[in-house]
């Protein structure tokens, strides 16, 4: 039994800094972090602070890395440590996978099934604080990224050290074999979905969804998955309030990975990061705004520029700054993202974040900028013009899915921003089209998209009318959807 015998100097843990000094043990000085440790640790201190949080804490706590923490003592760890081992050593018969230099799908299917089936019958899956491994072993509970997490810690075990996390915007499989070219469903994804578990996730990428990111997700070493662990960290004590230790304590370890460069391939980590920065700034640290461009980059030279949440990370920041140009900017970026996909029932996690952002936050900062004055933002073009891109990326994302993504909810919050903006801002939108040749377009038919914003050639004049004639065209909509011709969700 693989013992953490050389981590009890560690203990008891009591600070956010020997927490930290933990961490930067396993980062620096083990052959290689040890997953399940790590995991039962934050685990346990999260669920202390979060989840039944009898004064486990002094009254007043001073907000620095001398943080006070619920006393974490070695001999609770190691049961728990220990009961993990031998959990998945009593139930993976490793005869039948003896002298494997690299994993199997029938060991990695093995290893979910394990963990599957041993998880409580019926539980509000999409409920906070069961990521860790010290909920799975203190009430058998996981949620979707724990399960794919677990086994990964699992295989770690049995000492296949292929077995990798892969991690999309939305959902988690693992990586492995020789060049860790095999992929494998491990855990179920969204609701009433059945799951896959077992089979690799290339029919989802061919599909072109969301969910799998066309094939571009974080592919995680040992490092990142560490940073996964970090970064699922949940600080909420209720809907309205953070654990204040407990995010001060995901801050610290987010900078720790930070500073060791184990975020420079996860996006999603430093956007996470960059939120706790905004709401409470470290001294002599980049400010968050930094931060949510550095995620940026990330995603469009690691990624192909097919991840939306760095987007989306920024435009929050910008909307809660009242930046709204900035914000439109962001939206439209995220836009861009989006159109390259096609829109399908597993896609539901960014439908709502892309909803909320066309029918409650851009009618919101309409309502907020039409009371002011002449330099607002419906007197500027670029606005206008990162407006329409927005919208014409979602309109893209539509075309040739099988599932709609407009409906007539969405067609009143749109046509009511567009006609804010005065007729000779619209006037002064110059709209360029490239008519993409067929065999561009998978459905064969000649795509012509909003380009952005230079001299108009020829018939791409034909394109511009049809957009300035945006308006009237879903003013009709509007106007029969009224009456009652349409049926007003579909
Ligand atoms: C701009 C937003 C709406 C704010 N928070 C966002 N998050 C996106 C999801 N979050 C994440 N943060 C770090 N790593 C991961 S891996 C993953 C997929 C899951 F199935 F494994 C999700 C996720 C954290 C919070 S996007």
């Amino acid at each position: 039994m693989e013992s953490i015998a050389s981590r009890e100097k560690f203990f008891p843990v009591q600070d956010i800094s020997e927490v930290v000094q933990l961490f930067e043990y396993e980062l620096e000085m083990n052959k290689e972090p040890d997953l399940t440790l790590l995991s039962i640790v934050v685990g346990s201190i999260e669920n202390l602070l979060t989840c039944n949080r009898s004064n486990v804490l002094p009254e007043q706590n001073d907000v620095t890395s001398c943080t006070k923490l619920p006393v974490i003592d070695f001999k609770i760890v190691n049961a728990l440590y220990k009961k993990f081992h031998s959990t998945i050593k009593g139930y993976v018969d490793m005869s039948q996978f003896a002298n494997l230099k690299f994993a199997t799908r029938e060991l990695v299917k093995r290893v979910s099934d394990v963990i599957w089936n041993s998880l409580t019958r019926s539980y509000y899956k999409d409920r906070a604080h069961l990521q860790s491994l010290y909920s799975y072993l203190t009430g058998n509970k996981l949620d979707c990224f724990g399960v794919a997490f677990a086994v990964v810690a699992a295989c770690q075990i049995l000492g296949f050290n292929d077995v990798h996390l892969a991690l999309s915007e939305d959902h988690a499989w693992v990586i492995f074999g020789e060049n860790s070219c095999e992929t494998a469903e491990v855990t179920w994804h969204g609701k009433g979905n059945e799951d896959k578990r077992g089979q690799s996730v290339e029919p989802g990428i061919a599909s072109k969804c969301w969910l799998y990111l066309n094939g571009y997700p974080v592919r995680c070493n040992r490092y990142t998955e560490v940073a996964s662990i970090v970064s699922a960290i949940n600080p909420s004590l209720n809907v309205n309030n953070d654990a204040m230790e407990v995010a001060l304590l995901q801050q610290q370890l987010l900078w720790l990975l930070y500073d060791k460069g184990h975020l420079s391939i996860y996006p999603m980590a430093i956007g996470n990061l960059g939120d706790l920065e905004e709401v409470n700034p470290s001294p002599d640290r980049a400010h968050c705004s930094v931060l949510f461009e550095e995620a940026i980059m990330i995603a469009r030279t690691c990624y192909k520029n097919m991840h939306v949440y760095p987007y989306t990370y920024q435009g929050g920041y910008f909307y809660r700054h009242s930046r709204y140009k900035e914000a439109f900017e962001s939206w439209a970026n995220a836009s861009d993202v989006l159109k390259q996909y096609n829109y399908t029932r597993d896609d539901e996690e960014i439908y709502k974040e892309v909803m909320e952002i066309a029918n409650e936050l851009i009618p919101h900062i309409m309502k907020v900028v039409s009371g002011h004055s002449a330099h607002s933002i419906l007197k500027d073009p670029e606005c206008f013009a990162h407006l329409l891109r927005f919208y014409d990326g979602i309109c893209q994302w539509e075309e040739g899915s099988q599932t709609p993504v407009l409906h007539i909810g969405w067609a009143k919050p749109l046509v009511n921003t567009i006609s804010k903006f005065d007729s000779q801002v619209r006037g002064q939108l110059i709209i360029t089209s490239e008519v993409e040749s067929a065999e561009d377009d998978e459905n064969c038919n000649n795509v012509s998209t909003l380009k952005g914003i230079v001299a108009t050639t020829g018939d791409e004049q034909k394109v511009r009318n049809d957009w300035l004639n945006l308006n009237t065209n879903l003013a009709k909509i509007e106007d029969s959807a009224e009456s009652g011709n349409l049926h007003p969700n579909i």
